[in-house]
């Protein structure tokens, strides 16, 4: 499935609307092209978004921990992208889940994601590690929702003044 992009950038792979149901309609998108989202989050079909991280969960690579993680993130677009972690026997090289969903991100066409959650293996939320929230700032549309444990936050919440692209800009 895939819609039309109202920004005239062609079509965008689906599951495609901000609710991951039904395809996107035009007034779901503002004049920039990015999808609405209501203060807080709402507009996010989270359960669309755990199920995908926890379909991610289930490609984990985790000889070592046996601690499989699934993330998935909701791009501007309407896109999904999601990854899962794969460890290395030089433990410290492990990449989490995390870092295989930005690659994801990057190989497909990059943008901006809009909201965010991780899943354990038992598919209940997880906060992203320190590393990873910064993995997740370089992406991050102006405002970030995260579900986790508990409840929904944003990435500004758990990554206050926040190290990123602007700094670099001078
Ligand atoms: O935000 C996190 C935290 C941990 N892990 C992974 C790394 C390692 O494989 C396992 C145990 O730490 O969980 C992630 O993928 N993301």
């Amino acid at each position: 499935m895939s819609v039309e992009h109202p920004s005239g950038s062609g079509s965008v792979p689906g599951p495609s609307g901000p609710v991951g149901g039904p395809p996107a309609e035009p007034d779901d998108f503002d004049f920039t092209g990015s999808l609405r989202l209501a203060p807080g989050g709402g507009g996010v079909d989270w359960d669309v978004l755990h199920t995908q991280a926890r379909i991610a969960m289930t490609k984990a690579y985790v000889p070592y921990s046996k601690y499989p993680v699934g993330a998935a993130a909701l791009l501007e677009t309407g896109s999904i992208v999601s990854g899962c972690n794969v460890e290395n026997a030089s433990y410290g090289l492990t990449l989490c889940a995390e870092c295989t969903m930005v690659g994801q991100l990057q190989m497909t066409g990059g943008g901006r994601i809009v909201a965010f959650t991780c899943v354990n293996g038992d598919g209940e939320p997880i906060t992203p590690c320190g590393r990873c929230r910064q993995l997740l700032h370089e992406f991050s549309a102006e405002t970030m929702y995260i579900r986790t444990a508990e409840g929904v936050t944003t990435l500004q919440d758990l990554l206050p003044q926040a190290f990123g692209p602007r700094d670099l800009e001078a």
